[in-house]
């Protein structure tokens, strides 16, 4: 898996594949890896397949609840934290969650790395994953704060190909969400080999040619 997350001038962009593996068997090309918790905030899948639906489903379910005692919505800080605690609940017993939690509240974009040994880290950028050593490689080198929302979505979508082109566990279809002031939007879902030939016409050609 290959998932990514960053904050910029015009909010947060998440990005991830969607290959699930089983050993070295492909066990699916179509699968969610980004979650829609709430309109305003998003989770991101990797490790065990199982254990990042479960307590992701169950972090939506306690936003909810939040936002139903409380009368607001819960903040980035706040979901990533009540999905930190009952993780670190369950250290030592085989949970494997490395997820991202990205978002919009009233201090403006979050984004938290939250994982199943307890780790919870505030940043600006983060990958996380099998292929996020290719995913950083094209994401710190091409990051800048000041980027466009469609300088962004490109920089996000190149750093998933990159990694799913080298990661035997990525693959799939490359997905961008973009949260805004407003809530998240998906921008788009591109199968990686059809993004294979935009970065390399060449070979197109080539292959072209011997149709
Ligand atoms: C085929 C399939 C699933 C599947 O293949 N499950 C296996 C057992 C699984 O959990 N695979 C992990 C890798 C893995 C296998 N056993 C483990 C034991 C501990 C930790 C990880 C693993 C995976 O693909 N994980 C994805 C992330 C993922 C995949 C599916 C859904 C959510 C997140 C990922 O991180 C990359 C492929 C690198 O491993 C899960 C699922 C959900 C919905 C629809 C289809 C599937």
């Amino acid at each position: 898996t290959t998932t990514l997350a960053f904050i910029f001038k015009g909010g947060v962009m998440v990005a991830a594949d969607s290959r699930a593996s089983m050993g070295g068997y492909i066990s699916s090309q179509s699968v969610k890896k980004i979650i829609e918790i709430n309109p305003y905030m998003l989770g991101t899948m990797a490790g065990g397949a199982a254990d990042c639906q479960f307590w992701h489903r169950n972090l939506g379910i306690k936003c909810r609840l939040h936002e139903l005692a409380n009368k607001r919505r819960i903040s980035v800080a706040g979901a990533s934290k009540l999905l930190a605690n009952i993780l670190y609940s369950y250290r030592g017993m085989g949970l494997s969650v490395g997820t991202m939690i990205a978002g919009w509240d009233e201090k403006g974009p979050g984004l938290y790395y939250v994982d199943s040994e307890g780790g919870r880290l505030k940043g600006n950028r983060f990958s996380v994953g099998s292929g996020s050593p290719y995913a950083y490689g094209v994401l710190d080198s091409g990051y800048r704060f000041d980027l466009s929302v469609e300088e962004a979505a490109e920089l996000a979508r190149r750093a998933i190909y990159h990694a799913t082109f080298r990661d035997g566990a990525s693959g799939g279809v490359a997905s961008v969400y973009h949260v805004g002031p407003n809530g998240w939007k998906k921008l788009s879902g591109d199968d990686v080999g059809e993004l294979h030939y935009n970065y390399y016409p060449v070979e197109l050609e080539s292959v072209e040619q011997e149709m």
